[in-house]
């Protein structure tokens, strides 16, 4: 990539990436790149032309026209498909069961992974936090700080389920981890590559994780600064 520090963190779902990501890029006055994002836009893009995540013709052909949109502003966060902002739409679990699907097609992870390489060398931050599943091993294996975010699964199942209140805490557990099932037959997101840093939240509440992952950063750029 350019001289913009890329921050590249993995992790299983439910493990803080996301909002420990944003809320660490502003401390730094980063970027923050959700890459989840894409793979939910997808499919939301495929489910939304009455098609099924599991057709991969159909999951091809939505990738081939994919007019895709994703601020990296962790201020103002947004994510949109042509017109249409699915910020909001793709977090529904009809979203959330069907995404696996599309990020198992390689040339789509190819794709993706292109873009994400651009939007971050776009950024006119000094930094860039990359957050997914493979951001560590394959999108930015050279980024001078990688760390793999983690919790044990019933605490991470517990987290999100405290977020999705009106959904029942069992099924909220049972998807979630039958998302990390799937997943992690694509991409080892569980076991840290060489050279990543391990951040485990179980026991850490939100500000201490944001200050753990934040040490990391700061010893990390400072070594790659040989200071
Ligand atoms: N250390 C922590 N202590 C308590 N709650 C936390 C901690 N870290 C994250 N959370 C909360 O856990 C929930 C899940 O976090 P988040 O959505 O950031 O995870 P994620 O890894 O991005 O998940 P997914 O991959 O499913 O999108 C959020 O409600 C978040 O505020
Ligand atoms: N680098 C990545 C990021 C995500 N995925 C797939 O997208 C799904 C949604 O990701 P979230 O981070 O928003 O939970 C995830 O379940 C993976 O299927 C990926 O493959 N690689």
């Amino acid at each position: 990539m350019t001289d913009i520090a890329i921050i590249a963190i993995d992790g299983p779902a439910g493990s803080g990436k996301s909002s420990v990501s944003k809320q660490a890029a502003r401390a730094l006055g980063f970027g923050y790149l959700d890459t989840g994002a894409a793979y939910r836009a997808l499919a939301w893009h495929v489910l939304a032309q009455g098609a099924d995540t599991a057709d991969d013709a159909a999951v091809r052909a939505a990738a081939s026209a994919f007019p895709y949109a994703i601020s990296l502003d962790p201020d103002d966060y947004w994510v949109r498909v042509g017109e249409t902002d699915v910020t909001a739409a793709i977090r529904e679990p009809r979203v959330s069961s069907a995404v696996s699907a599309v990020a198992r097609i390689p040339e789509v992870r190819a794709q993706v992974n292109e873009l994400f390489r651009t939007l971050a060398a776009a950024s006119t931050r000094p930094g860039v936090i990359i957050e997914g599943r493979d951001i560590t091993t394959v999108v930015a294996p050279d980024a001078p700080v990688r760390i793999l975010l983690t919790a044990d699964p019933e605490v991470r199942a517990a987290r999100r389920s405290a977020e999705l209140t009106d959904q029942d805490a069992a099924a909220v557990a049972a998807a979630l981890h039958k998302r990390d099932a799937s997943d992690a037959t694509v991409v080892d997101f569980l076991n840290a590559a060489p050279g990543v840093e391990v951040v485990d939240s179980t026991d850490l509440d939100f500000a201490q994780t944001v200050d753990a992952v934040l040490g990391v950063v700061h010893e990390k750029l400072e070594t790659a600064h040989g200071r």
